[in-house]
């Protein structure tokens, strides 16, 4: 269904990027399907590259998304309604915008488009370019199970997919939207303790990233609770209670829980 489909990607930074070539890359859609435009023109050439043969590049925005299926708003928050703005005219009841813009509301949308034209809401995050993505949607008022279908497929083919009600999206834009970077400074600070206990760096980020990896399997396919599972690496006067114990002196739980709250705050903030 997906690969028949023509997407246009407005915005070729981060997350326009990792879309863009995780969706070619798991085979779920052509690159000849795909137009890119950014105010950058040598950026969207340099993505279009990235994505594959075929991929076009539009010079201006209101030729990229004429006549195509599925619109991606991937610009900043802030240039969300300027960009709908300069599009009103153009896009029409029987295509199907995507915003990944955090903290831009549905009805701020729906405000800029014509009357009829569909808003699926999401908030992926950039690891949707390895497939290991992780996405939540919510419908806008004039889209349908059908379109909800649509962004599932699209999503899923990049990664795991939830749907969840407008009001919890900057919630999700705390845990997952903005999530990686917590793991990469945990992966990096795992990686520099490796090198003070005396590891090469490159083994020592190896062992740190395949660590987390690992751990988020063993949550997502045993289902244990990740109590639990902390509890199985901790032997009785062992090694993993200190390390646990200097990690709880440091407040390393209610520091990612104010991140967390940190950043839906943010979220709300943008809108
Ligand atoms: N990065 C992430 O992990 C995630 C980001 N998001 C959301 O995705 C959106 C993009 O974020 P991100 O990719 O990080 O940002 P980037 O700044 O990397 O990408 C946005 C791109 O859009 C360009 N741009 C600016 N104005 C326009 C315009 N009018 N028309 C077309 N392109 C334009 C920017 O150019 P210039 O740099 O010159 O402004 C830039 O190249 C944001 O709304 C963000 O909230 C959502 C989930 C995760
Ligand atoms: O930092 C940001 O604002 C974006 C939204 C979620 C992840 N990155």
């Amino acid at each position: 269904m997906l690969r028949e489909k023509t997407l246009a990607v407005i915005g070729s930074g981060m997350m326009g990027g990792a879309l863009a070539c995780g969706l070619t890359q798991a085979g779920a859609m052509l690159p000849e399907n795909i137009t890119l435009f950014d105010t950058d023109q040598e950026k969207a050439s340099q993505l279009a590259a990235k994505v594959g043969a075929g991929a076009r590049v539009s010079d201006s925005v209101t030729n990229a998304v004429a006549g195509v299926d599925l619109i991606l708003l991937a610009v900043k928050p802030a240039v969300v309604s300027q960009v709908l703005n300069s599009l009103t005219q153009t896009i029409q009841p029987n295509q199907l915008v995507l915003s990944i813009a955090a903290g831009i509301r549905l009805d701020t949308m729906e405000m800029h488009v014509a009357a009829g034209v569909p808003i699926v809401r999401a908030m992926p995050n950039t690891p949707c370019l390895v497939g290991e993505g992780a996405t939540a949607v919510c419908l806008g008022t004039n889209a349908t199970q059908d379109h909800l279908k649509i962004a599932l497929s699209l999503f899923s083919a990049v990664g795991l997919t939830v749907e969840v009600t407008e009001r919890l999206m900057d919630a999700v834009t705390g845990v997952s939207g903005s999530g990686p970077a917590y793991v990469y400074l945990m992966i990096e600070a795992l990686t520099d303790g490796g090198v003070k206990a005396g590891l090469t760096r490159a083994t020592a980020r190896a062992l740190a990233a395949q660590t987390v990896m690992g751990s988020a399997k063993m949550v997502l396919e045993t289902g244990e609770h990740p109590m639990q599972l902390k509890d199985n690496v901790t032997t009785p006067g062992g090694t993993t209670i200190a390390g646990v114990a200097a990690l709880e002196r440091g407040g390393f739980r209610i520091a990612v829980i104010d991140a967390v709250e940190a950043a839906a705050k943010r979220a709300g903030e943008l809108s």
